[in-house]
């Protein structure tokens, strides 16, 4: 002003916030409606046609189920492998949708793109885990020597372990009936606590015995570090966008602080259990892993830190318990709605094995049940834990030929791939377990790509623990099915889906289960 008049001018308040109010308007009618016009860099990519300036090409600011939407614009919407999409507020994300362009996505740039920043940060704040900010060579040497472990060789080694645990679970319904024959069984309480044992005993040698306990120490713990999502979580995702929300993560909230001490608590368990592996690993005269639990495998590596696989075991445990105990859940949902592939289901187990299940030797047994790899493999398919993954460039980069600028959000989306009819045939939404069976088909369900199923990722930064999810799955499936008829008291209302980013039930599975007499 004294510049352009020569003299001395102080704004009014209402002066300033006119300007501050315009600067604000000028801004978000740049981002949310010039920008994605005429200069975002995806301006020539397909666009699903509806756009709304808040919502973009959703119904609500946040929808209960976004993936059914990303299905539907990849359904809708002509592309070459990307389609541009908004989200909240004009949010601008790449989807990608086609096995070429997943394949430049998960495999070939699978290190130029990584998890949100303040993602990484909430894992760092609430496990302690520093695995989200390992550089990329790190990452691959972590993975390298952590990978031996969760090869399938070494999971058929684990089986017994995770059989005995599934007996175990069955055992306790079985109490639970002996009680109350009428009982209503919530399963997702029962196979909660066998996955949470599981990781213990496989990932560390460690029995939980949350099954035996349920209220132990441990388990309450735990349950304080895994949150439900809420529309909280959408907001702080939302704004994070505009503000800097590093500093809520430090805030001196009571939710916040009991997170912490409880995984505190988790990880000086972890250490000390890992310290012990360490130290019989150190004095034992045998080097044979054969069987042994991960942590012993990857420290017999020598790579790792105790530190660094207190970090593995806090993301196994994160990373592995609910969505291994959530596929269980759809399973038994889907046996319950088809009693003739239950009952075909029981056939087979019945069997192969026999009426002593203690006496079964799991492991070998597993390739004598085709239908319960492919009723399992269906429901993995047809309810992805994930349903859509999202991740942020890392770098300015290219993908499916278009340039990616650092800090693009790009998603992929399991439940859009997954039912995707030119990979899988024009029945891909129907839940078909024989699409598993005959030659060749057990591991493709017949699908025309590597890149068609897409439950557990792809790629070098893929699920580490499939395997040990699948075989968990197995002989949890395995075991219920093999000792009882199964059928929902919540048939009507247990397909209801939870908020948030997950593929879980609301309510969880509700069964009346009866003993069934084995051969
Ligand atoms: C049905 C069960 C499971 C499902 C559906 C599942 C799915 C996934 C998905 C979609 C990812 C992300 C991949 C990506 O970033 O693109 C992932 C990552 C991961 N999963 Fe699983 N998972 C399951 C069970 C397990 C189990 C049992 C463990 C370990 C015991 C495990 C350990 C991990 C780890 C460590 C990662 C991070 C990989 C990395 O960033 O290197 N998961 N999982």
């Amino acid at each position: 002003y004294q510049a352009y008049y020569g003299g001395y001018y102080t704004a009014s308040l209402f002066q300033l916030i006119v300007l501050e109010v315009g600067v604000l308007v000028s801004w978000a009618c740049y981002w949310m409606i010039l920008y994605p016009r005429y200069f975002t860099p995806f301006r020539n990519l397909p666009t699903p046609q509806k756009r709304s300036i808040l919502t973009g090409n959703f119904p609500e600011l946040f929808p209960n189920q976004p993936w059914e939407y990303v299905r539907n614009i990849a359904e809708t919407t002509p592309n070459d492998g990307l389609i541009r999409l908004y989200s909240a507020l004009s949010g601008e994300v790449l989807l990608v949708t086609n096995p070429s362009s997943i394949k430049d996505f998960l495999a070939a740039k699978a290190f130029d793109f990584g998890h949100q920043e303040l993602v990484q940060l909430a894992i760092k704040r609430f496990t302690g885990s520093n695995l989200g900010f390992l550089s990329t060579e790190d990452f691959k040497l972590h993975r390298k020597n952590m990978l031996p472990a969760f090869a399938v060789p070494h999971i058929k080694q684990l089986t017994h372990i995770f059989w005995d645990k599934a007996l175990e679970m069955v055992g306790c319904i079985e109490d639970e009936l002996k009680s109350n024959p009428q009982a209503v069984i919530e399963l997702r309480e029962y196979v909660s606590r066998a996955t949470l044992d599981n990781i213990g005993l496989a990932g560390m040698g460690y029995d939980f015995q949350t099954l035996k306990q349920p209220d132990n120490e441990l388990r309450h713990r735990f349950r304080k570090v895994i949150l439900d999502q809420t529309k909280v979580f959408s907001w702080v995702g939302l704004l994070s966008r505009y503000l800097d929300m590093r500093l809520l993560l430090k805030m001196p909230l009571k939710k916040l602080r009991e997170i912490l001490e409880s995984s505190n608590y988790l990880r000086n368990v972890s250490g000390r259990v890992i310290q012990e592996r360490k130290y019989k690993l150190q004095t034992s005269e045998s080097k044979d892993l054969v069987g042994k639990d991960i942590v012993t495998v990857a420290l017999a590596s020598g790579v790792f830190q105790e530190s660094h696989l207190v970090d593995h075991v806090m993301t196994f445990l994160t990373a592995g318990h609910e969505s291994t105990a959530t596929a269980f859940e759809w399973t038994m949902y889907e046996l319950a709605r088809q009693p003739e592939m239950q009952q075909r289901l029981r056939a087979e187990l019945h069997e192969a094995l026999g009426s002593d299940l203690a006496a079964v030797d799991f492991g070998p047994q597993a390739q004598n049940l085709p239908y319960l790899n492919a009723f399992c493999s269906e429901v993995l398919r047809c309810y992805p834990f994930s349903p859509i993954i999202v991740k942020t460039a890392q770098r300015n980069t290219m993908l499916n030929g278009a340039r990616v600028p650092k800090g693009t959000v790009v998603i992929y989306s399991a439940e859009t791939t997954n039912h995707d009819k030119n990979l899988w045939g024009p029945d891909a939404h129907v839940f078909n377990p024989n699409r598993w069976l005959g030659p060749g088909m057990a591991k493709t369900g017949g699908a025309t790509s590597n890149y068609a199923m897409l439950s557990f990722g792809a790629g070098p930064r893929n699920c580490i623990g499939q395997d040990f999810a699948r075989a968990t799955l197995h002989c949890l499936v395995a075991a219920m099915v093999a000792t009882f008829e199964i059928e929902l008291a919540n048939a009507d209302t247990a397909g209801r889906l939870k908020f948030g980013q997950t593929k879980k039930s609301v309510e969880g599975m509700w069964a009346r289960l009866k003993i069934v007499s084995r051969p």
